[in-house]
């Protein structure tokens, strides 16, 4: 029987002919953590008097630092002593590393048919290059810190297929967004979700890092897009050591296969407390008191770049404030070289170095009580951004940016025709 691409990856790296549910033991490429789970990963890792598995660990600080309080700078040193004591050597500081998954990808530890373990929900990211990446809990990255493996159960696959040339200010957002409307934030549970068709092919890797990204919002274990020459020229000069591409095989099983024209959709938007609670974005009426772009999920420079040819001479609202984040630092110099921070910061926006800060609540961007957000996020449950009474809509970078300078929700081409 033919296997779909996790059955392989898991079958490749535990050396058996794996199946879904089966359960493996497989060695791990890369085992990543940030500054929030890689405290406890190091005090698990300590209880088992072991020597780590250097070049497999990836460190990278990222949620609450630059520190935002002393307890944060306390768990960042954490991870820091731990680096220093064993000479770890990718550790991304503040300043030369930015959001975990935006520097797991850009710093060539992705690639097609890898297998990534990250102690972060959003880590089936990597699945945008074709990797089989999940997301694991604390003292799981501990042992792997010591062992280089785990044991997984492998995932049963879903096959998504999306056809036809999206209308413009469609993006990869509108397009995972209409999917997680269709299965709802438990349809992909413990699945693999894997992507085809021409819009994926249209797409550039920022973007189907953006679907991979939210599959975790369905409940999936992992992501996979297809693999063509966009991967291959991401991957080109920045990929560290060999990869070995994957594929499924034309007879795999799927528990389902869903296709989606992409032709239909208009942006997207998904109403405060679930990301499956989806609306086109002109069904969507409410004024907002601050607009987000940042995060895993949509803060990279092709993100920052479509903000911009939005709020290019125009002005962000009076009463709204628009905070750009971008998630990591090479996206940071890249954006102030391109002229990008510029644009944003004489529109009256707020332009920082990278961090998740807001995304979670943690800080740079926390909601009031009654305070409505709209943001290029991946999670609007309630009170996620701050206040238990404060509003989240997630929305592609466009919509947003034109939401700041309106006041309101409304689709990009509103703002462009005045
Ligand atoms: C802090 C971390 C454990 C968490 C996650 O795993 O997703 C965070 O990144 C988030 O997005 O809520
Ligand atoms: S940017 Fe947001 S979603 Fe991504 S890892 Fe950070 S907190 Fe989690």
């Amino acid at each position: 029987m033919g296997k779909t691409v996790a059955e392989k990856v898991f079958s490749a790296h535990s050396g058996t002919d794996a199946y879904a549910g089966d359960f493996v033991e497989a060695e791990v490429d890369y085992v990543m953590a940030n500054d929030i789970t890689g405290a406890p990963a190091i005090e698990a890792f300590n209880q088992l008097g072991m020597e780590p598995i250097r070049e497999k660990i990836v460190l990278i600080p990222d949620h609450f630092v630059p520190a935002k309080d002393i307890a944060s700078a306390i768990q960042a040193r954490k991870l820091r002593d731990f680096v220093w004591k064993y000479g770890i050597e990718n550790y991304f500081e503040v300043g030369r590393g930015g959001v975990c998954h935006q520097v797991m990808m850009e710093q060539g530890f992705a690639a097609p048919g890898r297998l990534i373990a990250g102690a972060d929900s959003h880590t089936c990211t990597y699945g945008a290059l074709g990797a089989i990446s999940v997301g694991i809990g604390s003292t799981e990255a501990g042992v792997i810190f010591a062992t280089g493996r785990m044991w997984f159960r492998v995932p049963q696959s879903m096959r998504f297929q999306v056809d036809g040339e999206p209308d413009p200010y469609v993006e990869g957002k509108d397009i995972i967004l209409r999917v997680i409307s269709e299965i709802g934030v438990e349809g992909a549970r413990y699945r693999s979700m894997e992507f085809y068709g021409s819009t994926i092919s249209l797409l550039d890797v920022a973007e189907r890092m953006t679907i991979a990204n939210m599959t975790t919002e369905a409940g999936a274990k992992c992501a996979y897009v297809h693999v063509d020459k966009k991967t291959h020229e991401y991957l080109r000069g920045r990929v560290r050591g060999t990869y070995r591409e994957v594929s499924a095989d034309s007879d795999a099983e799927y528990v389902s296969d869903i296709h989606i024209d992409a032709t239909e959709l208009e942006p997207q938007v998904a109403l405060p407390g679930s990301p499956d609670n989806v609306r086109p974005v002109s069904e969507v009426d409410d004024h907002i008191d601050q607009a987000y772009i940042g995060s895993c999920t949509n803060g990279r420079l092709e993100d920052i770049r479509k903000a911009a040819e939005i709020l290019r001479g125009r002005k962000v609202h009076p009463s709204v404030r628009l905070i750009v984040v971008p998630s990591s630092q090479r996206v940071y110099e890249d954006a102030i070289r391109e002229g990008l921070a510029e644009i944003i910061v004489e529109a009256g926006g707020f332009f920082s170095g990278p961090t998740c800060g807001a995304c979670l609540g943690g800080y740079m961007g926390v909601l009031g009580p009654g305070e409505v957000c709209i943001s290029s996020t991946n999670r609007n449950f309630l009170g996620r951004m701050g206040d238990r009474d404060s509003k989240v809509y997630l929305a592609n970078p466009s919509v947003v940016a034109a939401s700041a300078v309106a006041g309101r929700i409304v689709k990009p081409e509103e703002v462009l025709a005045r």
